[in-house]
């Protein structure tokens, strides 16, 4: 007979429930250094990276149905609805064949992360929030030259905004709950990378190959 613990952790059926994947939001302001720094957790430490914003473009280009909505919302620095956002992400971690994920990028509003926790039952182990003051990440974008439709300053102004008035409150969300390692993202990248591992921890780093 098993313990009372091992009973609890069994479905109806008997057999013992699907380990949940292991979540880990990455937030902070647009050009904050969130998918720099994520390139560099993959590396170390055998993560999945999925940018919601790159999957969002990857949508467009696909000829989606949704294509022609995601773009002019991403045009407008507005944020996209849950479900099609969730339905990208969902499908992503699905087909990485991995169980543990850097969210980047998501979630960017109260009903975003409310929506994620209601659909996958996953919550996040953490929140890493890359700490950088606007003048900076202006700055930064107006440099990134990749061609995205969003880094001009008109739409850099409004992606600001919603960053302020609806990611923020997500951050503040987790703060509250004691989930957030706060890093200040106004440092050469490698010695934010410091910063960071400091966070993962040595027994998460992956073995050599
Ligand atoms: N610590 C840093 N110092 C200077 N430049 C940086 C630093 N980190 C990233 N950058 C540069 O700033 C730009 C934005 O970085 P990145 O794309 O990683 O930000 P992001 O937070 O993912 O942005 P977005 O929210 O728009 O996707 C890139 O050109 C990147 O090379
Ligand atoms: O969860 C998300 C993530 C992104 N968006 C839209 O995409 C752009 C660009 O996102 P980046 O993270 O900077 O790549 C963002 O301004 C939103 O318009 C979204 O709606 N939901
Ligand atoms: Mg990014």
């Amino acid at each position: 007979m098993g313990t009372v613990v091992e009973a609890a952790n069994k479905n109806a059926n008997g057999s013992a429930p699907e380990k949940k994947p292991t979540v880990i939001f990455v937030l902070g302001g647009p050009g904050s250094g969130k998918g720099t720094q994520c390139a560099n957790i993959v590396q170390h430490f055998g993560y999945t990276h999925l940018s919601a914003g790159d999957l969002l473009r990857a949508e467009i280009k696909s000829g989606s149905e949704n294509g022609t909505m995601i773009q002019n919302m991403i045009k407008e620095g507005k944020i996209v609805p849950s479900e099609v956002t969730i339905k990208l992400l969902q499908r992503a971690m699905q087909e990485s064949g991995n169980d543990k994920f850097l969210i980047d990028g998501f979630p960017r509003n109260e009903e975003n992360r409310a929506a994620f926790e209601r659909v996958t039952g996953i919550e996040p182990a953490f929140v890493l929030y890359f700490d950088c003051p606007e003048e900076e990440m202006e700055r930064r974008l107006l440099n990134r030259n990749q061609g995205r439709e969003d880094d001009n300053i008109e739409t850099i102004r409004k992606r600001f905004k919603v960053f302020l008035e609806s990611s923020l409150p997500v951050i503040n969300y987790y703060d509250a709950k004691e989930k957030v390692r706060k890093i200040d993202a106004v440092r050469p990248i490698e010695e934010i990378f410091e910063s960071v591992k400091v966070i993962f921890g040595p027994k998460n780093e992956k073995k050599a190959d």
